[in-house]
C-alpha cells in the first residue's frame, strides 16, 4: 500500500515564544480532500506552510508523498535538505494564497506558462499549449491574453489556480482562497476546486466555506489553538461534532 500524501504525528513549531502548533496529527489519502477550519489564529496557515517547505518543523514527524519534510534519509541517517532539494519537493506541491499574487505585466497565459518553461525547462510551444487547456480547464479560455488588472478577483484566482496546475502537483494547497473575493465571485471558484476534487486531486485546503467543506471534502479537520480537536467525515465533525470546542465554533460561523 502507498504512504498517505500527507502524515504528520505530533508536528510542532514556534515562533520565539509563541507555540502555534502544539503536536499536529493529521492524515491525508490519497485522492483526498482535506478541509483544515478553526479560529483565526489557530494555527491552519503555519501547517499548511509546513507541509509545503515554507516554515521548518520544530518537532514531531511530517511527510508528504512519503518523503520526510526537510530531510532525506540515507539508510537511518537523516540530512537535512538543501535549498535545491527544497525547490525540487516543491515542484510537486501547487499552492494557492488567498492574494492571488499574479505577475502585473504578465497575461493570463505567461503567468501560467512562466514556471513550467523556466523552472520546468518545457518547451514554449508545449507550455503554451497546456497553459490554454489549463486556462479553458478554469473556465477563462477567452481571458488568456488580459492582464491581471483586466479580471475579475475571482477570475484572477482561477488563473492562479491554473498556474499552480501547470507543474502537474501531486497535491494542491489552498489558503482561504474566496477569503479575499467579493461573495458574487465566490462560487465560480469553488466550482473549479470542485471539479479538481472530482477529477481526483488531493487537496487540503484551510477555508471558512464550510458549505464547501460538507459538499467536498472526505476528511473535516477542526484546530484551535495548535492542534486537532476533531477530525473526521464533515457530516459528523460540521453537523454533529463530539467536542464542545467545534459545536461552540460551529455555532459562531454558521
Ligand atoms: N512568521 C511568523 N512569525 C511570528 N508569528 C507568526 C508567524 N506566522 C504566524 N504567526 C502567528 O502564529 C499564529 C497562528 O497563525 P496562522 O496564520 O497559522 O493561523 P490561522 O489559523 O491560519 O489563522 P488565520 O485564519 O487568521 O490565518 C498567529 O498568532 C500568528 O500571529
Amino acid at each position: 500500500m502507498s504512504a498517505p500524501m500527507v502524515h504528520a504525528e505530533g508536528v510542532r513549531k514556534r515562533f520565539g515564544r509563541l507555540e502555534v502548533l502544539k503536536g499536529v496529527d493529521l492524515t491525508v489519502e490519497r485522492g483526498q480532500v482535506c478541509c483544515l477550519l478553526g479560529p483565526s489564529g489557530s494555527g491552519k496557515s503555519t501547517f499548511l506552510r509546513c507541509i509545503n517547505h515554507l516554515e521548518k518543523v520544530d518537532g514531531g514527524r511530517l511527510s508528504v508523498d512519503g518523503q520526510l519534510v526537510g530531510y532525506r534519509q540515507e539508510g537511518t541517517r537523516l540530512h537535512e535538505l538543501r535549498e535545491r532539494e527544497v525547490a525540487e519537493r516543491r515542484r510537486d506541491i501547487g499552492m494557492v494564497f488567498q492574494r492571488f499574487n499574479l505577475f502585473p505585466h504578465m497575461t493570463a497565459l505567461e503567468n501560467v506558462v512562466e514556471a513550467p518553461v523556466r523552472v520546468a525547462g518545457l518547451s514554449r510551444a508545449t507550455a503554451r499549449a497546456e497553459g490554454l487547456a489549463l486556462l479553458d480547464q478554469v473556465g477563462l479560455a477567452d481571458r488568456a491574453a488580459h492582464y491581471p488588472a483586466q479580471l475579475s478577483g475571482g477570475q484572477q484566482q482561477r488563473v492562479a489556480i491554473a498556474r499552480a496546475l501547470a507543474m502537474r502537483p501531486k497535491l494542491m494547497l489552498f489558503d482561504e482562497p474566496t477569503s479575499a473575493l467579493d461573495p458574487e465571485l465566490v462560487g465560480d471558484v469553488l466550482e473549479v476546486m470542485r471539479r479538481l476534487a472530482d477529477d481526483g486531486m488531493t487537496m487540503v485546503v484551510v477555508t471558512h466555506e464550510i458549505g464547501f467543506a460538507r459538499e467536498v471534502a472526505d476528511t473535516a479537520v477542526f484546530m484551535d489553538g495548535g492542534t486537532v480537536v476533531e477530525a473526521g467525515k464533515p457530516s459528523t465533525v460540521l453537523s454533529d461534532p463530539e467536542q464542545e470546542r467545534t459545536r461552540a465554533f460551529l455555532s459562531k460561523v454558521l
